[in-house]
């Protein structure tokens, strides 16, 4: 399902932002810290109504669309999702299968199949018995992609999902997302993570995007010493190819003259 933004304006913070996820594909936004990112994807998984603009998903105005219906097709790891209560971990990923549920449905037993499969694929079965308020920063975030996994949807939206993350389980859960075959938005910070599983990124500074393409093609250090601040580097990935930045250190207070 294609993911369109049409000229998304939320008052001075994102101005006239349009972008297209093609179906199918991981499509990343990255940019310097308050340069709009959350916010444009807020509109998306509706926490924010654009102040101008429209998104469509399939083609369809999310502003037409039910909550209910939306909820079907999207689902979203944000920076607020919360986990407040100490609702089991299993309870937390079966509150997923809602949107697909009547209001006098009980958890049918492939409910609980798709949630128990959705915990497996992000390393997280051995969990499910769990309170959600005693896991660590990485199994929470386990958790929360699998609940968004478990809603069966058909795009994802995911606002940082590798924060709290160890390195392995980094690569994990983008190559997941990335071989689920949805259509995928995602903030990233990592520029390295990026290149190596979106298809196509786009980079924000003060709320507009400056540069769109694939990562091999926008990530050049001009870009990134321009939009970013810092002196980077391109190498290629000694067995992949993917072009790699790396970056100047700065010099150490001290060392400034
Ligand atoms: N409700 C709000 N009221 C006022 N300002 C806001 C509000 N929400 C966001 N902002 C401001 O808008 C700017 C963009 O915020 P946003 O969270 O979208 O940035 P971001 O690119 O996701 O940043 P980060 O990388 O730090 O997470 C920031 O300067 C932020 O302080």
């Amino acid at each position: 399902m294609d993911v369109e933004l049409d000229g998304v304006t939320v008052g001075t913070i994102v101005s006239d932002l349009s972008l297209r996820a093609e179906a199918g594909t991981v499509v990343g936004l990255v940019g310097p810290n308050g340069s709009g990112k959350t916010t444009t994807l807020r509109c998306v998984y509706r926490a924010l109504r654009p102040s101008g603009g429209a998104v469509r998903l399939g083609g369809e105005p999310l502003a037409s669309m039910s909550t209910r219906d939306s909820a079907r097709v999207l689902a979203a790891v944000t920076q607020d999702s919360e986990l407040d209560f100490d609702f089991t971990v299993r309870e937390v990923v079966a509150m997923a299968r809602l949107p697909h549920q009547s209001a006098f449905d009980r958890e049918s037993l492939r409910d609980k199949e798709i949630c128990a499969e959705a915990l497996r694929r992000v390393d997280a079965g051995h969990l499910a018995e769990r309170g959600v308020l005693s896991l660590s920063g990485g199994e929470r975030q386990r958790v929360l992609i699998a609940r968004a996994l478990a809603q069966r949807p058909r795009v994802l939206v995911l606002d940082e999902p590798t924060n709290h993350l160890d390195i392995g389980h980094q690569h994990e859960v983008l190559s997941l997302v990335a071989s689920t075959g949805l259509t995928v938005l995602t903030v990233l910070h990592d520029l390295n993570l990026a290149a190596a599983y979106c298809d196509q990124v786009h980079v924000l500074s003060d709320g507009r995007i400056t540069a769109s393409g694939p990562p091999s093609e926008v990530f050049t250090p001009e870009l990134v010493g321009e939009v970013f601040g810092v002196r980077a580097h391109l190498v290629p990935h000694p067995v992949s190819g993917v072009p790699q930045l790396l970056y100047d250190r700065r010099p150490r207070q001290e060392e400034i003259p």
